[in-house]
C-alpha cells in the first residue's frame, strides 16, 4: 500500500505542478454531525406520534434526548409521553445505547457503591463489547468513498485508502462517547478500574495483568507506574504482562497512526484560504523527505488536547506537515478583534531599531504603566493573559511536562523603511535580521517560540516557513488571533508590509525553569504591589459607602446559615424602587440606543455597592474586581390558556466549574475560573416564576430566593444554583462576577466609569471614547476618575453621622470555612474563548458564562444560546462603545418619561417570540411533540422539575 501512496503522490506533484492544486472538496461533515447529534430520532419520534405509536416514539424521543438534554423540544417531548401520553419510565429506551456503554455505565454505578466483584463483571463484559464494537465501527469504514474529484486510479485508491484508515483510526473516539459527553481514554479507563477492583477482591495477578494492559496505552502514567512498582515488589512480576487483546490495538493504532501521518504530510490539499504553497519545488525532494532531518519522533497529540481546544475555538489550521516542517503549527481564535486593537495601540509610541523592527519588552510597557491612568495597565494585563494562553497551548502541543517564558515582547515590523533598502535583512519574527539564512542559531532542544499576530493583513506580510533545504516555502499570514509556534532555529522569513506595519506578541519559552524570564515576573509582581496601593485608598471610601447603605436601610436578611450552608448571603435595601426602575428602562433604552449618564452612573453605583457587599460579607483580606458585568431583562412569552411550565430559565450550574454527571465541578479549562464571587442584584418582582435557588450537585433544588427590587444575593461562584423559568412578566437583574485575579479587571468597567465622571463633571466631549488613549487626556481622566469615584460613593447621601460604625459582625459574621481561593495561577484567556462557541461538555455550565465574554458581534447568537427561549431577553453591558456614545445623544435629546414608557409596552408586548440557535424565529408554542427548540430541565429519569424543598421568600431580619 505505502507503494501507492508514494505513486500516488508523485502524480499529484505532476499535475499540480502543470495544471494547480484541485479545489478543495464539498464535505459530508455536517450530516456525520447530524447522526452524532442524533438528529434523525427527533423525526423519528414525530413519525411514530402521528402513526400513534407512542411507545416507539417515546424511545425515539428519549434517545434524542440523552444527547440533547438541553433542548426544550426534547425535554417537552419527554414530559408529554409521560404525563399525556402514559408512557412508563422503563418504556423509554436509548435506542442508541450499545452493549459495551451499559455495562461501562453499570460498572461506574458499582464502583460507586464499592461493589468491586461486580465492577470486575461488568468492565468485563464492557471491554468485550467495546472490542466488537471497535471492529463493527471499523469494518463500517470501509464502505463506498464518496470522492471530491475525479481522480486517476493510483490517486482514486489511495485516497480511499486513507480516508478508510482515518475513519477506522477515528472508530476510538466515536465510541467514547458513553455519557453525552465524550470520556478521555476510555478503553485505558477500562483497565484502570479492572486493576483496581481486582486489587481489592484480592486477584493481584489480574490486578498486575490490568495494569501492563493499562500501561501498554499510557506508559507515562506516574500512578500506575507506582502500581506497578507494587505488583513487581509483592511478586507479581509474572503476570504484569498485558493482555494480548491491547497489545494487537494498540499495534493496529500505532500502523494507522503512522500511515495518517506519511498520507498527512505528502499528500495533502492545500488550503487555498489559510495556508499556501509558494513556489513549488522541482521533483527531487519527492521520496525520502522523512529522512531530512525532521524529528520522526515528535508526534503532537492532536488526539486528545488539541481537539477539546477546537471545541472552545482555538483551531489548528495547519500543522507541521502543511509547514514544511515537523514543530511548526498555525492556530486561530486567540485574541478577539478588539483584544488585538487594544494590543495594538500600546506600541504606538515606541521607536524602530536599526533594522527596522520595533521591540518592545513587557518591562518596556510596564516603566509606562506608572505614568498612566488604568488603560494602559489592563492592556498589559491583557497581554500578559494572553502570553498565559500562548504558553498553556504551546505546551500542550509539543507535548510538554513544563513551559516557562524565556523572552516576552511586541515585535513589529514596516513602520520604518529602512529595512527594506537594506538588501541583506531576512527580517525574522522576533525583530532580528538574518544576512544568510544559514546563520540561524543552531537548535537548543530546550527553547520554543510562537508569534500571536496582531493584524489582520491580507497576504501582504506573510511569514515564509523554508524546509530544510531552503527550496520550497510556505506562508501564514498575519491575522488577528492568530498564533503560530515553531522553534527558534527554524528556517523563515517575514515578509514587511508596505503601508501598515506587522506587529505580533513574540515569545520565546524554555523548558528549562532557571532560564525563566525575570522581567515577566517581576512585573507580575510590581502589577501587584500596584494593586495593592489602589486598594488602601480605595478601602477608605468603601468604608464610607457601607456606612452609607446601613443608613439607608440595606440588611444582610439571610446569611450561609438560612441558605444551607451554601456560601452565601442575601441583603435587601440595596437598591430604591425609583432606581430599579431606571435601570430597568437602561436596558430598553440601551436598546433603543437612548442611554443616559446618570442611568450609566446609576449602573455603575449599583454594581459598586454589590461588590463592596459581597468583598465585606465575606471578610475579604484581598480586592475583588469585576470580571463581567450586566443588565439582563427576561420576558416570559405568553403561553397558552392551560400550559403551565415548571422547567428552569438557568439550568443548575456554579459560575467557575463545570458540573459533571457525577456532582464533581470541574474548575479547569474551559471553565471561567478566574470567578471567585457573584452577585445578582433584582430590580422588580412583578413576574411569576425566575426564583433563584441554590442546589446541590445533583441539581436538586435546596432553597429558593424570590427576587425583589434591591435585593442582592451575593455567592461564592463555585456555588450550584439556577433559576426557574420566567412564566408571565419581565425579570430584570443586574448580574455581577467578580474575580480576586486583578489580570481579568473588566476593562469596559474602568473606561465607563472614565467616561461618566468626566460626564458628571461637566467634562463631556462630543466623543468620549475618542481620546481614551492619549497620554494627556489619560493623566487628567485619572485625576477625574478619582474624584469621581469619590463623588459616586457620596451620592444620594443627605446627612451623614460619622458616629456610626459599621457592625462587621453582620458582615462576617457568616465566616466560612472555606477561605479565599487563590486563581492566580490560572491560565488566562482560555475562559474568554470558550465563552465564543458554547461546546463544553456540560453545555449548562457554559451557557450561563458564555454570556459573560463575549464581543458584540457575537452577541446575537450567544444571547439566543443563552436565554430561556420561552422568555425574551434584553441586555445591556458595558462593553458595547456604541452604547455609551449614544449617552451623548440623550443628553440632547432628553427622551420625556411618557415617551420612554410608551416606548416600552411596545416592545414588551411584542416579545411574544424568540430566536433558536439557528436564529429562527419562534412563536406561539404548543404542547405537541416538536423538534428544534431548546429549554432545559431534570432528565427524564429524575422526574422533570422535582423541587423538593421549596422555602418561602427570606424575612428580613438581620440588621446591617
Ligand atoms: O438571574 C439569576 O438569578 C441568576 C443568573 C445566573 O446564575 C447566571 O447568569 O449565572
Ligand atoms: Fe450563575
Amino acid at each position: 500500500m505505502m507503494e501507492i501512496l508514494r505513486k500516488s503522490e508523485c502524480i499529484r506533484k505532476c499535475k499540480k505542478s502543470k495544471i494547480g492544486d484541485r479545489l478543495p472538496g464539498t464535505s459530508n461533515q455536517e450530516i456525520e454531525d447530524l447522526f452524532k447529534r442524533r438528529k434523525p430520532y427527533e423525526y423519528l419520534q414525530y413519525c411514530y406520534y402521528k402513526l400513534n405509536k407512542v411507545t416507539n416514539a417515546a424511545s425515539a424521543a428519549y434517545t434524542y434526548y440523552v444527547v440533547n438534554s438541553d433542548n426544550r423540544d426534547a425535554i417537552s417531548n419527554i414530559k408529554f409521553y409521560r404525563e399525556n401520553a402514559g408512557v412508563r419510565d422503563t418504556e423509554f429506551i436509548d435506542l442508541e445505547l450499545r452493549p459495551y456503554k451499559e455495562h461501562y455505565i453499570r460498572a461506574m454505578m458499582a464502583y460507586e457503591d464499592e461493589l468491586w466483584e461486580e465492577v470486575v463483571e461488568e468492565i468485563e463484559k464492557a471491554l468485550l463489547e467495546f472490542y466488537k464494537e471497535e471492529e463493527r465501527c471499523r469494518a463500517e469504514c470501509e464502505g463506498p468513498l464518496l470522492t471530491s474529484a475525479p481522480l486517476e486510479f493510483v490517486s482514486s485508491m489511495a485516497e480511499h485508502y486513507v480516508s478508510m484508515i482515518k475513519c477506522q483510526y477515528n472508530c476510538e473516539d466515536q465510541l467514547s462517547s458513553v455519557f453525552p459527553e465524550d470520556i478521555e481514554d476510555l478503553l485505558p479507563e477500562h483497565y484502570h478500574y479492572l486493576q483496581y477492583a481486582y486489587y481489592k477482591i484480592l486477584q493481584a495477578d489480574k490486578a498486575s495483568e490490568a495494569a501492563a494492559s493499562f500501561l501498554t496505552f499510557k506508559p507515562d502514567d506516574k500512578i500506575m507506574m507506582k502500581n506497578k512498582e507494587y505488583f513487581i515488589s509483592e511478586g507479581y512480576e509474572d503476570t504484569h504482562k498485558p493482555r494480548p487483546e491491547v497489545l494487537e490495538y494498540v499495534k493496529r493504532r500505532e500502523e494507522m497512526r503512522k500511515i495518517i501521518e506519511y498520507a498527512d504530510k505528502h499528500l495533502v490539499t492545500t488550503d487555498y484560504s489559510e495556508v499556501s504553497s509558494v513556489h513549488d519545488d522541482s521533483m527531487d525532494d519527492m521520496y525520502g523527505r522523512e529522512e531530512e532531518g525532521e524529528d520522526e519522533s515528535y508526534k503532537p497529540p492532536f488526539e486528545h488536547y488539541m481537539h477539546k481546544y477546537e471545541d472552545v475555538g482555538l483551531k489548528i489550521i495547519a500543522n507541521g506537515n502543511h509547514l514544511n516542517g515537523s514543530k511548526r503549527f498555525a492556530s486561530e481564535g486567540f485574541l478577539k478583534d478588539e483584544q488585538c486593537t487594544e494590543l495594538s495601540y500600546m506600541i504606538e509610541d515606541y521607536y524602530d531599531n536599526e533594522n527596522g523592527s520595533r521591540i518592545i519588552s513587557i518591562s518596556d510597557i510596564f516603566d509606562k504603566v506608572g505614568s498612566k491612568e488604568d488603560e494602559l495597565e489592563l492592556s498589559l494585563r491583557l497581554l500578559l493573559r494572553s502570553s498565559e494562553l500562548s504558553r498553556h497551548y504551546m505546551q500542550k502541543y509539543y507535548n510538554l511536562t513544563a513551559l516557562y517564558f524565556k523572552k516576552t515582547s511586541i515585535v513589529c515590523w514596516g513602520l520604518s523603511k529602512e529595512s527594506q533598502y537594506n538588501k541583506t535583512c531576512l527580517p525574522q519574527e522576533d525583530g532580528s535580521c538574518l544576512e544568510d539564512i544559514s546563520q540561524l542559531p543552531t537548535d537548543d532542544e530546550n527553547e520554543y517560540m510562537s508569534v500571536l499576530y496582531l493584524k489582520d493583513l491580507n497576504n501582504t506580510a506573510d511569514l515564509y516557513f523554508l524546509n530544510q533545504n531552503k527550496t520550497q516555502s510556505r506562508n501564514v499570514s498575519s491575522r488577528c488571533g492568530r498564533l503560530v509556534g515553531m522553534k527558534p532555529n527554524e528556517y523563515h522569513n517575514v515578509t514587511i508590509p508596505d503601508i501598515e506595519m506587522r506587529c505580533g506578541v513574540v515569545i520565546k519559552y524554555t523548558t528549562n525553569k532557571k532560564e525563566e524570564e525575570k522581567d515577566y515576573v517581576q512585573t507580575l509582581i510590581a502589577l501587584q504591589l500596584m494593586e495593592d496601593e489602589k486598594m488602601t485608598v480605595a478601602r477608605k471610601s468603601s468604608e464610607e459607602v457601607l456606612k452609607e447603605l446601613k443608613k439607608n436601610g440595606t440588611v444582610v436578611s439571610m446569611t450561609s446559615n438560612d441558605l444551607r450552608d451554601n456560601k452565601a448571603f442575601v441583603a435587601d435595601g440595596l437598591a430604591k424602587d425609583g432606581e430599579c426602575e431606571i435601570l430597568q428602562k437602561l436596558v430598553k433604552l440601551a436598546h433603543l440606543r437612548k442611554i443616559n449618564k446618570e442611568e450609566v452612573d446609576l449602573f455603575l453605583d449599583l454594581a459598586e455597592k454589590a461588590r463592596l457587599m459581597v468583598e465585606k460579607y465575606f471578610n475579604l483580606t484581598r480586592p475583588l474586581y469585576f470580571d463581567f458585568t450586566h443588565l439582563v431583562c427576561r420576558t416570559a412569552i405568553e403561553l397558552k390558556s392551560g400550559e403551565e411550565r415548571d422547567d428552569l430559565s438557568h439550568p443548575v450550574h456554579a459560575d467557575n466549574c463545570i458540573l459533571q454527571p457525577d456532582g464533581s465541578c470541574i474548575k479547569s479549562f474551559p471553565a471561567f475560573t478566574q470567578r471567585d464571587y457573584s452577585a445578582i442584584l433584582y430590580l422588580n418582582d412583578e413576574f411569576e416564576g425566575g426564583e433563584f435557588f441554590f442546589a446541590h450537585s445533583n441539581k436538586t433544588e435546596q432553597v429558593q430566593v424570590k427576587p425583589r427590587c434591591g435585593r442582592l444575593v451575593g455567592f461564592d461562584s463555585k456555588e450550584f444554583h439556577g433559576v426557574k423559568a420566567v412564566r408571565k412578566g419581565q425579570r430584570c437583574a443586574l448580574a455581577l462576577w467578580f474575580t480576586l485575579n486583578p489580570n481579568y479587571k473588566e476593562l469596559a468597567h474602568v473606561q465607563a466609569r472614565k467616561i461618566v465622571s468626566r460626564i458628571l463633571q461637566g467634562n463631556a466631549k462630543k466623543d468620549p471614547l475618542s481620546d481614551l488613549n492619549l497620554d494627556q487626556k489619560d493623566r487628567e481622566l485619572r485625576e477625574n476618575n478619582k474624584k469621581s469615584s469619590e463623588s459616586q460613593m457620596d451620592k444620594g447621601k443627605k446627612s451623614k453621622n460619622d458616629d456610626e460604625d459599621i457592625e462587621d459582625e453582620n458582615f462576617s459574621r457568616q465566616r466560612e470555612k472555606d477561605s479565599v481561593k487563590d486563581d492566580s495561577s490560572q491560565s488566562v484567556g482560555e475562559s474568554e474563548r470558550i465563552s465564543d462557541k458554547n461546546k463544553l461538555s456540560d453545555s449548562d455550565t457554559l451557557k450561563e458564562d458564555s454570556e459573560g465574554r463575549i464581543s458584540q458581534k457575537d452577541e446575537s447568537n450567544q444571547k439566543s444560546e443563552f436565554i430561556d427561549s420561552k422568555s425574551d431577553s434584553d441586555v445591556f453591558r458595558l462593553t458595547d462603545e456604541d452604547d455609551l456614545n449614544s449617552m451623548q445623544i440623550s443628553e440632547i435629546e432628553s427622551e420625556s418619561v411618557s415617551q420612554i414608557d410608551s416606548e416600552l409596552e411596545v416592545e414588551t408586548a411584542g416579545a411574544t417570540c424568540s430566536s433558536d440557535v439557528d436564529g429562527q424565529e419562534m412563536c406561539g408554542l404548543k404542547f405537541e411533540p416538536k423538534i428544534d427548540i431548546n429549554i432545559k430541565v431534570e432528565k427524564a429519569e429524575n422526574g422533570l422539575s422535582d423541587s423538593s424543598e421549596n422555602t418561602e421568600s427570606p424575612n428580613e431580619k438581620t440588621d446591617l
